[in-house]
């Protein structure tokens, strides 16, 4: 069997490639980072690390890897032998890779009549669906009709931490030992491919909600508050008194939207949140505040893990979220010179205010209540400090 996936980063290794080499696949990783490529080219192996007292080492092997940059055309043919497809780049880069997919099912139309999932594994509401929007923007109207009968853009949602690595061997991954890996059968096509750690569900959006609102909502709180109290680790940051207040309160802010949402039940989802806060705590791991809290003005998206669940709380419980306010506002508050959307978010709001940037990058209308909640927070957030 063949897999093809884009992203042969911290996920792409650490948790799918790890899932599709135990599930007997042949993986071929495509990635712009050259050396990366080569490095997996030439030793045809890498090591995952589960980051517990065991250590336990897993060897992913039977695996190649395409620059896409350089070597376009062997990424079209390895797509048009895949048996699945998955990508792990960040949301911001599914437009980026579009075009070579594309490019790459529309041979595959007359080369292989197998039907093929593409299943877009990033920490997003609907990733795969905007994964095939962005491909279908380079086909006619013919062509998009034939993709549909024949290929498929499964959602899914994943769950693992990993850190950037500080290995010595360049390939090798520090993985925390907890996976979670949802994908929604209803959207698939043809056989439903036999992956050990897949969980197919029918309606994946309770499950990409929860695990965004709960994991992601509160990661953003060490990171953030954390680099606001001066802290530069997930674990150092979670030591911290109000850290710990914050999180329990964004957390139970993000549980009660969740609970009358979807009618999760209360002391699971409970359960749920204590495991994920003892994650953070994993000593095993080492974890920056800068790559939990990359890209803030994604992360300030109306849909994303903060600005999304603060509505949601106020709208069923008709209360202010308080703690996800705080939080928005360390975000507000954010600077860092090696982060792109950090640079431009402080520009932003130097430019313009930031009732204009929270109602541009979070779509907030004006006047909108939680635009209130937000400035008041900015002010509280000080006394953190004292
Ligand atoms: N690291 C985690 O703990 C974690 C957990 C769950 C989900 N995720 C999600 O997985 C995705 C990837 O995150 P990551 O932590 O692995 O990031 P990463 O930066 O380690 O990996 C991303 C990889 O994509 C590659 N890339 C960039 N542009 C590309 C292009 N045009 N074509 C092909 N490859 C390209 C990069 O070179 C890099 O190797 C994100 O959506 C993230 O939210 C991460
Ligand atoms: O990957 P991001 O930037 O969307 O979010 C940063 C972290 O919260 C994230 O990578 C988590 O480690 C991961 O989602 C855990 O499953």
């Amino acid at each position: 069997m063949e897999a093809v996936h884009f992203g042969a980063g911290n996920i792409g290794r650490g948790f799918i490639g790890a899932l599709l080499n135990q599930a007997n696949y042949h993986t071929t990783f495509v990635d712009v980072n050259d050396t990366v490529i080569k490095e997996i080219n030439n030793k045809q192996q890498y090591d995952v690390i589960l980051a517990d007292e065991k250590q336990e080492k897993l060897t992913v092997n039977h695996i190649a890897g395409i620059n896409s940059v350089t070597n376009p055309e062997a990424v079209v043919d390895a797509i048009v032998k895949a048996d699945i497809i998955t990508t792990a780049v960040g949301p911001n880069i599914l437009a980026i890779i579009s075009e070579l997919i594309a490019r790459g099912l529309r041979k595959r139309l007359e080369a292989n009549p197998q039907p093929v999932n593409i299943i877009a594994c990033e920490n997003m509401v609907g990733g795969s669906s905007l994964l095939k929007e962005k491909v279908y923007e380079h086909l006619s109207q013919d062509e998009q009709a034939a993709f549909s009968e024949r290929f498929a853009f499964p959602n899914a949602a994943v769950d693992r931490i990993v850190p950037n690595q500080t290995n010595e061997d360049l390939l090798t991954v520090s993985v925390e030992p907890y996976f979670e890996w949802v994908v929604e059968k209803s959207a698939m096509k043809g056989t439903i491919p036999d992956i050990p750690g897949i969980t197919y569900v029918d309606d994946l959006k309770p499950y990409i909600e929860r695990k965004l609102f709960t994991v992601n909502t509160g990661h953003t709180v060490p990171a953030y508050i954390g680099h606001f109290l001066g802290y530069e680790t997930i674990n150092d940051a979670m030591k911290d008194e109000h850290v710990q207040s914050v999180i329990a309160g964004a957390l139970h802010e993000s549980g009660e939207a969740l609970i009358r949402t979807y009618g999760f039940e209360r002391s699971k989802h409970e359960a749920y949140v204590e495991k994920i806060i003892q994650r953070f705590k994993n000593p095993y791991i080492s974890d920056e505040v800068t790559r939990v809290g990359r890209g803030p003005i994604r992360k300030l998206g109306p849909d994303d893990r903060l600005i999304r669940p603060a509505k949601m709380f106020m709208e069923t419980t008709d209360k202010e979220p308080e703690n996800l306010g705080k939080v928005i506002a360390a975000v507000l508050r954010y600077v860092n010179p090696a982060d792109e959307e950090a640079v431009k978010l402080q520009e932003m709001i130097a430019d313009k205010g930031i009732e204009k940037t929270l109602q541009d990058v979070s779509k907030l209308a004006a006047g909108d209540p939680l635009i209130s909640v937000i400035l008041r927070e900015k002010e509280e957030l000080e006394n953190l400090r004292k």
